[in-house]
């Protein structure tokens, strides 16, 4: 069985350490830059507008995939929610995209690209990682919520299309007043990805 990073007994420590402009083609950015101290795993947020002046903010809890976010891919919906969080976010002229580090649900670069490789063999999302022992889903939000705090944000409207992502984050002390949908992405590649996503893992993909 994988070991769980962060551990859930123990309360991660995340340090603020500067900000800059961050210009996007969306509009121009500030860019906050975190490390949690025990893995020293980096974390930005990008914020637009004032996001300490106590309203709920319009924010994205994105988890990296890095095939997706980066690379192109199209075997998940991740770099098309990105970059309509970025448009949203803009358009309201206020808001936060949290970029969080935690690849692959948590399991890792190495580990998704092994899952990928027993879903290309006929496993689903979930069963690819089950059967490396790991459980559906290994993200822990409480490191977001030490960002949210560093920003002085004090609740957020989540553009998510997953019912348990939200009780995940109360669970983490998030103060979430509202959900977002963010259907975007769905190609003949990723058609199956996300029913699954739907049929296991609740999420609201269907309007
Ligand atoms: N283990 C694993 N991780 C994946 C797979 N496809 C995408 N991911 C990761 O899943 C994370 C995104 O989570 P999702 O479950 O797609 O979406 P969500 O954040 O729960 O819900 P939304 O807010 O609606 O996007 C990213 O860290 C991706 O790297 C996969 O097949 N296997
Ligand atoms: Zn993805």
């Amino acid at each position: 069985m994988a070991v769980q990073y962060p551990n859930p007994q123990i309360e991660p420590v995340v340090d603020y350490v500067a900000s800059c402009k961050l210009p996007t083609p969306f509009g121009v950015f500030t860019m906050h830059g975190f490390e949690e101290q025990d893995s020293r795993r980096e974390h930005v947020v990008l914020t637009m507008g004032d996001v300490a002046d106590g309203l709920p903010v319009l924010a994205r809890l994105h988890s990296e995939c890095l095939t997706g976010d980066a690379l192109f891919s199209l075997r998940c919906d991740c770099g098309f929610q990105l970059e309509a969080a970025l448009d949203a976010i803009a358009k309201e002229g206020r808001g936060a995209l949290l970029y969080l580090r935690q690849e692959g649900r948590g399991i890792g670069l190495i580990n998704k690209i092994r899952a990928y490789k027993l879903q290309d063999g006929g496993a689903d999302t979930v069963e690819a990682n089950e059967q490396l022992g790991f459980p559906a889903d290994m993200r822990d939000f409480r490191v977001a919520r030490h960002m949210l705090d560093a920003l002085n944000i004090k609740s957020v409207r989540v553009m998510t299309n997953n019912p348990r992502k939200l009780e995940t984050l109360k669970n983490a002390g998030i103060d979430v007043v509202e959900r977002v949908p963010l259907m975007v992405g769905r190609n003949p590649h990723n058609d199956h990805y996300l029913d699954t996503k739907a049929a296991k893992l609740g999420h609201m993909l269907f309007s």
